[in-house]
């Protein structure tokens, strides 16, 4: 039975300083942030996940948006070196958090940059963002990393939105998933479903046919139920002001080697 473990970060109480890049600043409740993140959490133990809470960063504001951190490929973490250079103190916890996991530990150097948000597997295949915060050179090292594991990386060109997984991530089957006016290249993934809503691009597969999509995607939802999924609906509204998705909050691992 693989581990279903999932690395998560409470948010800092300066959440609402975290960066705006694509997107108008709008005003942040941390409290509300705080309850949203507590039902996101849930939401992952409810469906079978073991939360495992990094130590929180409390002078990062981005520091909740975990997956940009570390990239997980089998038993190995990638830690990542953030392109946006106010984020990089938030790798040090990371990388304690999944050294004690028992993962082997693996670094993006410079003048490599890398957010995690911009990786997205599908079976053996890694999608990489080549965009606002991760370079080519960053693209090098994830194959460096994980092509001879026996990973196939691609990298795909990301000019509209933060992150490539801000524009598609994949459902269950391997299908892709995008609100097409936010995907630079559509055509670069061998099956691609275009969705009605910009958030209605990001789930997180919860196992089988379960996947956890933002409540400002209602339209993409009621798409997903009607092929036979199991949406499991959560606010993220205050993590969206930050152009945060989903995705970002966590980083799951179903391969620990321990
Ligand atoms: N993977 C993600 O979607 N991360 C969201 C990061 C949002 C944060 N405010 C940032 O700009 O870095």
């Amino acid at each position: 039975m693989p581990s279903k473990k999932a690395l998560v970060r409470r948010p800092s109480p300066r959440l609402a300083e975290g960066l705006v890049t694509h997107i108008e600043r709008e005003k942040v409740d941390v409290d509300l942030a705080m309850e949203q993140w507590e039902a996101y959490t849930e939401a992952l133990r409810v469906h079978g996940w073991e939360t495992v809470e990094v130590e929180p960063a409390d002078d990062c504001p981005d520091s909740v948006f975990v997956e940009d951190t570390v990239v997980m490929f089998r038993n190995v973490a990638l830690i990542t070196r953030p392109g946006a250079e106010s984020r990089r103190a938030e790798t040090a916890g990371v990388e304690e958090a999944v050294a004690a996991l028992g993962c082997s530990v693996n670094w993006v150097w410079e003048p490599g940059t890398l957010d995690g948000g911009d990786v997205l597997k599908v079976g053996d295949t890694i999608y990489v963002g080549r965009g606002g915060r991760t370079n080519a050179a960053g693209v090098q090292q994830v194959r460096a990393a994980f092509e001879p594991l026996g990973a196939r990386v691609v990298a795909v060109p990301v000019s509209k939105v933060l992150h490539l997984k801000s524009a598609v991530t994949a459902l269950p089957d391997g299908t892709v998933i995008g609100h097409i006016p936010k995907v630079d290249r559509p055509a670069l993934f061998p099956r691609f479903l275009s969705v009605p809503e910009e958030a209605g691009g990001h789930v997180v597969l919860l196992g089988g046919h379960k996947l956890m999509i933002s409540a400002s995607a209602p339209k993409t939802a009621e798409l997903l139920a009607d092929l036979g999924h199991e949406p499991v609906v959560v606010d993220i509204s205050e993590f969206e002001k930050l152009e945060g998705c989903v995705t970002c909050l966590s980083v799951r691992m179903r391969e620990l080697y321990a």
